[in-house]
């Protein structure tokens, strides 16, 4: 079980104060009032409006930024009251993905993609993979899912920006980790290449029973691949719904005042849900956020 309680997340508004880690009174929300469970093995989407809080949510799930009050618990664990060292340790069993991934520009493909092993490896085992790339068929196997086997010893400033984004998510693949947040997977997809990635993504998850948190902008991908939709907006939870009883009202009311993100929510209905990753078929896609 992973749970926010009542967690807030502050960002300045002025200089900082003299205390470390305090903004003084100077500040104002990013997240605030935000209490959810995610049970083990659960597939969430996390979708609302440009400056939502969704990265900045994945971020505190991942422990990479510290909630100025609450609390997040993970298997019984308050990582924020571990030592800094077992803390990083810890974050050793989660995997982020940015939605730009850092990959260097100089690398080649199979040594980013072996990348999501370096939380298993020593610290010799990972500066020799950068020389001598190994378990090159799991790396192999894990960019086959996302259509990307005959990239493998290419080097990544040679991929175009929707191949980099899917070599970052094909990393996951190769990581023990059992908790997966990935931060709007999609913004450098074609529907295609889009609806591809997130079937792998969401059929990988299922299949391996880990845990996956994924921001998105395209509503209708949420939908369609997704059990259960958290609508965010000015830092607050508006929603927290299977994806059956997500009605385009509720996504207007999400998107007021940002319909520009959210072209023609009535169709949303029309999304049909995609069960079995095998055997789908790509719809047309009703609507365009961003
Ligand atoms: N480190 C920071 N310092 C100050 N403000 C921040 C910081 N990080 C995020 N913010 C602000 O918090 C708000 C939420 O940002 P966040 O990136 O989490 O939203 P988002 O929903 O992911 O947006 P988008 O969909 O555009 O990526 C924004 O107004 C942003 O400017």
């Amino acid at each position: 079980m992973l749970e926010l309680q009542q967690l807030r997340v502050d960002r300045p508004l002025g200089p900082r104060a003299q205390q470390p880690g305090k903004w003084g009174a100077n500040v104002a929300p990013i997240l605030q009032d935000l209490s959810i469970q995610f049970a083990e093995g659960e597939q969430v989407a996390v979708i609302g409006p440009s400056g939502a809080g969704k990265t900045t949510l994945l971020q505190v799930l991942a422990c990479a930024v510290r909630p100025d009050s609450g609390t997040l618990t993970w298997q019984a664990v308050q990582p924020w009251r571990m030592p800094r060292r077992a803390l990083q340790r810890w974050r050793g069993q989660l995997f982020l993905a940015p939605q730009t991934p850092p990959l260097p520009p100089r690398q080649r493909v199979v040594t980013a993609v072996l990348a999501g092993r370096l939380a298993r490896w020593s610290l010799a085992r990972s500066i020799a993979s950068l020389f001598y790339p190994t378990e090159l068929e799991a790396a192999q196997a894990a960019l086959h899912r996302f259509d990307l086997a005959d990239k493998l010893f290419d080097r990544v400033d040679h991929l175009s920006g929707g191949e980099r984004q899917r070599v970052g998510l094909a990393r996951a693949l190769l990581s023990d980790a059992r908790l997966w947040l990935v931060d709007e997977p999609l913004s450098a997809l074609d529907p295609h290449r889009a609806q591809q990635a997130m079937a792998s993504l969401c059929g990988e998850a299922r299949a391996r029973g880990v845990t996956l948190v994924c921001s998105l902008h395209q509503v209708e991908m949420a939908l369609a691949h997704f059990p259960r939709v958290l609508g965010l907006r000015e830092g607050r939870l508006v929603f927290d719904l299977p994806a059956t009883a997500v009605t385009p009202a509720l996504l207007s009311r999400l998107y007021a005042q940002h319909e520009s993100e959210l072209l023609d929510p009535p169709q949303a209905e029309a999304v049909e849900r995609v069960e079995d990753a095998a055997l789908f078929n790509p719809p047309e896609v009703p609507l365009q956020c961003r």
